[in-house]
């Protein structure tokens, strides 16, 4: 009998991205990415189970749900846990961090060989935690380069731009180049901070980084920084028994 496929979804507050999951292969298949939730009906008709992480809206859950519930598809939601799989939460209250942050800390606790790593997601927010032999010693949540820009052309009159993105941080010559420029040197300077306050802790660590925007990093001239494409998703794979 033909085992009908693992459908992991990342819902995030922008876009909701999935994949297969095949365990017998290696890693997450091919990543697709929606706008909206009714685009994901067709996915999990043809999936046996599915497995979700979502930090947007709990309208998304519920249309889930229906959809699963409708077409006998068995569904998994993933919660934020004090510890599980040798890594442990510095939260006092786990269930207020957001589930993505601890599954992406789950997918690294499997790639580090030291167990000792800065994870950082950028996308909507930026997200940085850090963890040191499998304890969580904290992180930080930061706007994404998107909303940076958008509350400067909010609050004030004069300052303009567009939403197009150059990855590069020289000196602007105009108002657009001046916010552009600007934001992403703010971006790229938190993770070189997140460095900083990691060296206080620890010698050698690995940097794992994810999420849409993680393109940015490109030309940072940060040694040990391991690209990785969603580590939300790959961290669902690990509830696929
Ligand atoms: N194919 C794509 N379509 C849309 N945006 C993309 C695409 N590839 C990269 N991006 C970038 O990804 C960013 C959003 O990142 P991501 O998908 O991680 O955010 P998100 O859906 O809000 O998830 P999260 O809430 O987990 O951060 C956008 O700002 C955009 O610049
Ligand atoms: C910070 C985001 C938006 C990043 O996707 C998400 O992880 C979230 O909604 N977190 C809740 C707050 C927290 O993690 O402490
Ligand atoms: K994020």
């Amino acid at each position: 009998m033909l085992e009908k496929a693992n459908l992991c979804i990342d819902v995030g507050n922008t876009s909701i991205k999935s994949a297969l999951y095949d365990p017998n292969e290696r890693g997450i298949a091919y990543i697709s990415r929606y706008r909206d939730a009714s685009e994901l009906i067709t996915p999990i008709q043809a999936a046996g189970r599915v497995y979700l992480s979502n930090v947007g809206k709990e309208d998304v859950t519920l249309l889930i749900q229906s959809i699963c519930a409708d077409n006998n598809v068995q569904l998994f939601i993933a919660e934020t846990q004090k510890s599980a799989f040798g890594l442990t939460n510095s939260y006092s209250t786990p269930s207020n961090m957001g589930v993505d942050r601890w599954l992406a800390m789950l997918a690294c606790m499997q790639k580090s060989q030291s167990k000792t790593f800065l994870v950082v997601d950028i996308g909507t927010a930026m997200t940085v935690d850090a963890v040191q032999n499998g304890v969580h010693l904290g992180g930080w949540i930061v706007p994404g380069l998107s909303l940076l820009k958008q509350s400067l052309f909010k609050n004030t009159q004069r300052v303009f731009g567009s939403e197009e993105n150059f990855g590069l941080t020289d000196f602007g010559k105009d108002t657009p180049l001046c916010v552009d420029h600007g934001c992403t040197a703010q971006i790229l300077g938190t993770l070189l901070m997140a460095e900083r306050e990691m060296k206080k802790n620890v010698k050698k660590f690995e940097i794992f980084l994810t999420g849409g925007d993680k393109k940015l990093f490109l030309n940072l001239d940060v040694k040990n920084i391991i690209q990785c494409e969603n580590l939300v998703l790959e961290g669902l794979t690990l509830f696929v028994d």
